[in-house]
């Protein structure tokens, strides 16, 4: 059975509610969405079918006094960045594109245990693309809108002619959260072999063909009634399960 989808709207709400009534903080919630999606390419990509994993972050744009002139940092490039962490101990050897770091201090905590580890950090998306046996795609979640801002057309095109299988977290970068895919002529546009959603699924499930994940398990009964959601069928210890989206069989 396809879960109840939740808007772009309702998802910061949501994700606004699970940190004040919730009682969550951002980096527990963080470290659960990227555990998932660390699981979710355990899934994809088995130590044994290769181990090269790039990881694309979005942007952050708070300053060096973690103000935030330009609006909140990327969760998502958050998600990407936990995710790594995990992967690493997994055995994979992931690297990392992160071409507008934050100067936020979870971010640079987040940063900073990746380098601790000997994860490199690519210049060169492109480069970087050729050398790898799978990519996450966390560069822009719930949060995105309206036309893709520089530096980033270049890495979605790059992600929409990706030799390998790409993996976005929460929402196919470029994609409208409700409307879908962005209206790019033939062959340009970037469609993902999987998706993990964190929480729920977003209206753009609609248009998405591929394989399908749920995770970031934290949602309470009471919080799912309140938002109209489905509590997503998790098995034992799983962070992730996948679901079918709307007039898919698994
Ligand atoms: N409870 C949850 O569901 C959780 C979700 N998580 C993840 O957080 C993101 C949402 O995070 P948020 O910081 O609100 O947004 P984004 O990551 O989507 O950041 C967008 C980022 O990009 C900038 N931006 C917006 N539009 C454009 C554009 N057209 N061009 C360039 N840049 C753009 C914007 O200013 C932001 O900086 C959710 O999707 C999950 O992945 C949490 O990790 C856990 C809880
Ligand atoms: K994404």
């Amino acid at each position: 059975m396809a879960l109840r989808v939740l808007s772009a709207k309702s998802s910061a709400a949501l994700d606004q509610e699970l940190m004040s009534a919730g009682a969550f903080s951002i980096d527990q919630l963080m470290e659960l969405a990227g555990l998932s999606v660390s699981q979710a390419v355990h899934k994809l990509q088995p130590l044994n079918k290769g181990r090269r994993i790039l990881v694309a972050c979005g942007p952050g744009n708070n300053d060096a006094d973690g103000n935030c002139p330009a609006g909140p940092d990327a969760q998502t490039g958050g998600d990407g960045l936990v995710a790594a962490r995990h992967l690493w101990h997994y055995g994979y050897q992931p690297t990392m594109y992160y071409p507008k770091q934050s100067k936020n201090e979870l971010y640079q905590r987040l940063t900073t245990q990746l380098h601790a580890l000997d994860i490199p950090f690519a210049q060169d998306f492109g480069a970087a693309l050729a050398q790898t046996d799978h990519v996450v795609d966390a560069v822009f979640g719930f949060s995105f809108a309206g036309e893709v801002r520089e530096p980033f057309p270049a890495v979605i095109a790059a992600l929409a002619a990706a030799p390998v299988p790409v993996l976005s977290v929460d929402a196919p970068s470029s994609w409208d959260i409700e409307r879908g895919p962005p209206p790019d002529g033939p062959g340009k546009a970037f469609h993902p072999q999987a998706l993990v959603s964190l929480t729920a699924p977003k209206p753009l499930v609609k248009w998405f063909g591929g394989r399908h994940f749920v995770g970031g398990r934290f949602l309470s009964p009471a919080m799912a009634e309140k938002y109209g959601l489905d509590l997503p069928p998790y098995e034992g210890i799983d962070q992730i399960v996948e679901v079918p989206v709307e007039g898919q069989k698994l």
